[in-house]
């Protein structure tokens, strides 16, 4: 018999996410125990409820860069090696109570050097706080592995060096790279030479582009960066017309991420709340699904769109009618999009995502 599709069954299902930023997912208890211990006292609240609640709301504004702006508080915090480590675990524990099997957690090195830290011991001590949250998961009967991206901030001007500091660390589970921030006003291609080092060094990459900037930015980011895939990318719509009677008109660029196959990491919650899309039912991932866009479904900032991957599939679930074979679907784009070597994809879907979606369908 099939299980039916909710928010209390779809973390039984194997879920693969491609974009969780690792400073836009702590617990607010845990910003608040961390805040105490580095002396810092810009917290807006110092009750777990409330602050939760205050991130939300500020992250509601409308705009990519208010949006931001509440990042600071979690920066401030996490500026310490015993910091970074228990952050990177508990989100491990988090997406891997949540039914993640397969998950890239992204975010910008040099944000965490306030207090002195360097690149590479904050590369080091983030990768030692997955591979403990690895093993939490583990003993509590949860497989999930982690892969890393690191970010270069599109407002400063050190990509070509994070770009290098994420070939350094290939070898240790670091899958790639992203530029992450602002985007009006910063074009991708200000990081020509850090995208042209990484394809020089057959390295992965993927590019914030066509969240707060329309098309030109997704143009850039495939044409003069060479992306792989689009962070969120839902501006692609406005390169398709829909016509009164259905009929549907792709434009050459749209027709270009369709023909190959660029996966768009789109993250709805996130977007109502930054005003990329006006409201779940009018969100383009609905087009683009339909459309056979290959299509993954993301959380964004769990903390600041109190979000989860099951909750972003609920709300799916509930709006579009999706069930469990539209959800394996958005799974193995996911997973087949995923930077990980064509072998271990494949025995991630083979082995976890199938049977666990055959279980459920029944
Ligand atoms: O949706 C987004 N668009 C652009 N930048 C973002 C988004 N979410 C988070 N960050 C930025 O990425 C940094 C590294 O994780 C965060 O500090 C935040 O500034
Ligand atoms: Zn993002």
């Amino acid at each position: 018999m099939s299980t039916p599709v909710s928010l209390d069954t779809i973390p039984l299902a194997p879920k693969v996410l491609l974009h969780d930023h690792l400073d836009g997912g702590l617990r607010p208890q845990t910003v608040i125990d961390l805040a105490r211990a580095a002396g810092y006292d810009q917290l807006p609240s110092e009750r777990a409820d409330e602050l939760g609640e205050w991130f939300i709301a500020s992250a509601d504004s409308g705009s990519l860069e208010r949006y931001l702006e509440t990042f600071s508080h979690t920066v401030a915090v996490m500026q310490t090696h015993e910091a970074l480590v228990r952050v990177a675990a508990e989100c491990v524990e988090d997406l891997a109570a949540d039914g993640v099997v397969y998950a890239e957690v992204r975010y910008a090195p040099e944000l965490f050097q306030e207090r002195g830290l360097t690149l590479d011991e904050i590369v080091c001590a983030v990768q030692d706080g997955f591979r403990e949250g690895e093993r939490r998961a583990a003993e509590v009967g949860k497989s999930i592995r982690i892969g890393t991206l690191l970010c270069a901030m599109r407002q400063n001007a050190r990509s070509a060096e994070i770009a290098e500091l994420a070939v350094r660390y290939r070898d240790v589970e670091v899958v790639g790279f992203d530029i992450a921030g602002p985007e009006a006003g910063f074009p991708p291609t200000r990081n020509l030479d850090a995208f042209e080092y990484l394809r020089q060094q057959n390295a992965h990459f993927t590019v914030h582009a066509g969240e707060a900037f329309g098309l030109p930015s997704i143009w850039e980011a495939l044409q003069h960066c060479g992306t792989e895939r689009l962070g969120h990318g839902v501006r692609i719509v406005d390169d398709i017309k829909v016509d009164d009677n259905g009929g549907v008109q792709l434009g050459r660029l749209a027709s270009y991420v369709r023909d190959r196959r660029i996966p768009l990491e789109m993250c709805p919650s996130s977007n109502l709340q930054t005003g990329a899309a006006p409201s779940i039912a009018e969100h383009p991932v609905g087009l683009l699904a339909d459309l056979r866009f290959r299509v993954t479904v993301n959380t964004d900032n769990r903390l600041m769109s109190h979000c989860s991957l099951s909750s972003e599939f609920a709300v799916l679930h509930e709006t579009f009618g999706y069930g469990w074979t539209d959800l394996q679907w958005f799974t193995v784009n996911a997973m087949k999009s995923s930077f990980l070597g064509f072998d271990e994809r494949l025995e991630i879907i083979n082995n976890l995502i199938k049977p666990g979606y055959a279980s459920l369908i029944g």
